[in-house]
């Protein structure tokens, strides 16, 4: 099945294969459906459990080694001319396909995925490689292949997560029809059945319990059997970058519409179950309880009796106790991140609460932003410089909204969230980039709306006063619809020398001797030293411009060109995002496209390289 997904680029087709595949296994083994679903996405269970696999190129360089009496140094090399483990392992393995010799199975190889991914101790090395062995002379035809890619994290066969969603729906809907339907209305049930599938996970992202309950119920009780439940994070609703409050006022016309404050810190989505237990979830649903124990119990004091249990959407802003105001975020980047100890804690830390997505047991991600904020207001008190509510007003003219932006720069905020207040455009949408959410930033206010977050996939050696350090930096936007890292521009501006020298000691861990295969770059743009795509910069720019170099966003508004930042200029390490929630082409598309039509009226010319 993997091949031939990956031979297909068509994502229709995709869908097709998928859903042929899946509806087999709902027939004949539904017990494995669970570990196919997991292995589709590369994954051992769900993100926020934190079990990555990953496994680093060395080990797998010894493993493959050692399964085919290979040197280190060959497969290394072999390695370096295929630009793919997976390929390599493979050309070994065709050579001896067994006869009659065993079978791996699905749900052993899942389990044995596991059990590398968990190994720790001494001897965890020695485990890994054995594990890797015995699996790799199991292997027939191209399941090396696909096997290496599982364990390095990178299956990258065009398998969204979206796809195997769709399949999922498109599957149980099918295998459940009892009569024959025209085509319109199978087209309807389809849909209907992907919405489902669709909105129950991104309220309850976890297949370990959407999977037995499509199997025990089907598509029609999901919704009664799957719900948001407290302890399980959520994906939180993004926002839209705006250039202008005129820009505001044209989305939202007749609509009823709040200001809030903008904080600048970090998102923290905090659940408390009926038990009391408290848990502090990451922009990314990473479990970031441990570098906060100082939160639960200013949160303890703002509660209310009568609430029991919830999940509070926030911002943890630095705060200054003896001035009583807001500090910057490189202070709240300060501090550290894991086992923090109370009396570690140099930066004390406000909440500054905005939604309520369930109260008591019950979700609320129906209501409104107005009954949302009602029962958010009821449930909690201000606790000052521990627990506040963003500030918000409803303003409707462009010069209340100026106003209040102005307020927010001088309260140490970065601007304005717009919002929709009323109806079924108001309700919180889990993981979405919504247009009933806008942002809007003093600082680019006219200029290219958002500063954008981007991969770092390589560096120039400095010279000058930047001998034995890097002297710049390539970096890319992120394409998940072909899976590439796109070159966007080269970076050298915005860097202290503390973070020169820290950058430089912390890329070398993820140097590699060749790019990947999917990077897309120009052969002009090449940097000295390629990286592994892991590590996310938030970058501010002067504008975009078409450029022949680099390659972000290619084909989406030129041909043949890609699109390019110019004055690129370092803001800060974005560890909240991974390498794969960088800034998308189609934003960048969409940041040229906006730009192009503020400038059309007179200001400067694009398509400078
Ligand atoms: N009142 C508020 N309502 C919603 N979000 C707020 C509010 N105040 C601060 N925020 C923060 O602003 C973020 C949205 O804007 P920001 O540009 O900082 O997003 P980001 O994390 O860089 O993600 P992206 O740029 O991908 O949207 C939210 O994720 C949240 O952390
Ligand atoms: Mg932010
Ligand atoms: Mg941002």
């Amino acid at each position: 099945m993997f091949e031939r997904v990956e031979e297909t680029t068509k994502r229709l087709l995709i869908t097709d294969i998928l859903t042929h595949f899946f509806r087999r296994v709902i027939d004949k083994a539904p017990q494995d459906l669970l570990h196919c679903v997991y292995l589709c996405i590369n994954r051992l269970a769900p993100q926020y459990d934190g079990l990555e696999l990953g496994i680093g190129e060395s080990l797998l360089i010894k493993a493959i080694a050692q399964a085919t009496g290979r040197t280190n140094a060959k497969v290394k090399s072999d390695v370096a001319r295929l630009g793919d483990m997976g390929l390599v392992a493979k050309s070994r393995s065709n050579q001896k396909t067994m006869m009659g010799s065993r079978q791996l199975k699905v749900s052993y190889v899942f389990t044995a995925l596991k059990q590398i991914a968990t190994a720790s101790g001494t001897k965890s090395t020695t485990t890994k490689v054995d594990k890797i062995k015995s699996l790799l002379a199991t292997c027939q035809n191209n399941e090396a292949k696909y096997l290496m890619r599982s364990l390095e994290g990178k299956l990258r066969i065009g398998l969204a997560e979206q796809t195997v969603l769709i399949a999922l729906a498109h599957a149980f809907a099918l295998n459940s029809l009892t009569k024959r339907l025209s085509e319109e209305t199978l087209a309807e049930v389809l849909k209907d059945a992907t919405a489902t599938v669709k909105t129950v996970y991104s309220e309850l992202p976890s297949h370990n319990v959407l999977i037995p309950a499509l199997l025990e119920g089907g598509i029609q009780n999901l919704h009664a059997t799957c719900k948001l439940t407290a302890g399980i994070p959520v994906k939180p609703m993004l926002a839209h970058p705006t250039k202008a409050i005129s820009e505001v006022l044209d989305r939202f016309e007749g609509q009823l519409f709040t200001c809030e404050y903008k904080y600048d810190g970090e998102r923290a989505q905090i659940h408390r179950l009926d038990n009391g237990q408290i848990t502090i979830f990451s922009r990314n649903s990473e479990n970031m309880t441990a570098k906060y124990p100082d939160l639960a119990e200013k949160l303890l004091r703002a509660v209310n009796p009568q609430t029991k249990s919830f999940i509070l959407d926030c911002e943890a802003v630095a705060w200054d106790k003896s001035q009583q105001k807001i500090l910057p975020f490189q202070i709240l980047s300060t501090r550290k991140r894991k086992d923090v100890k109370e009396e570690d804690i140099k930066v004390a830390v406000c909440i500054f609460a905005f939604d309520l997505l369930y109260l008591n047991g019950r979700s609320l991600l129906r209501e409104s932003l107005v009954q949302r904020r009602a029962k958010l207001l009821d449930a909690f008190q201000t606790v000052d410089g521990d627990f506040q509510f963003a500030k918000a007003v409803v303003a409707t003219e462009v010069e209340t909204i100026q106003t209040f932006l102005d307020e927010s720069i001088r309260d140490n905020c970065e601007g304005l969230m717009v919002k929709t207040l009323d109806g079924e455009e108001a309700t919180y949408e889990p993981s979405k980039r919504s247009r009933n959410w806008l942002k809007v930033k003093k600082d680019y206010i006219m200029g290219i709306g958002d500063s954008l977050d981007l991969v770092v996939v390589g560096a120039y050696l400095g010279r000058g006063k930047r001998t034995g350090v890097y002297g710049g930096y390539l970096l890319a936007c992120y394409n998940p619809d072909s899976e590439q890292y796109e070159t966007i521009c080269k970076i050298g501006t915005g860097f202290s020398e503390a973070d020169l020298e820290s950058h430089y000691s912390e890329f070398k861990d993820l140097i590699i001797s060749q790019p990947r295969s999917y990077y897309s770059f120009g052969d002009s743009a090449k940097p000295d030293v390629w990286f592994n795509a892991k590590v996310v910069w938030e970058v501010k720019a002067a504008d975009l411009s078409i450029s022949p170099v680099y390659k972000a966003g290619i084909g989406k508004v030129d041909n043949n060109r890609g699109i390019s930042l110019r004055f690129p200029r370092f803001i800060r390490i974005r560890d909240d995002k991974s390498a794969e929630d960088a800034t998308s082409s189609d934003q960048v598309a969409e940041m040229y496209q906006s730009q192009k039509l503020n400038t059309a009226n007179g200001a400067a010319s694009d398509d400078d390289d």
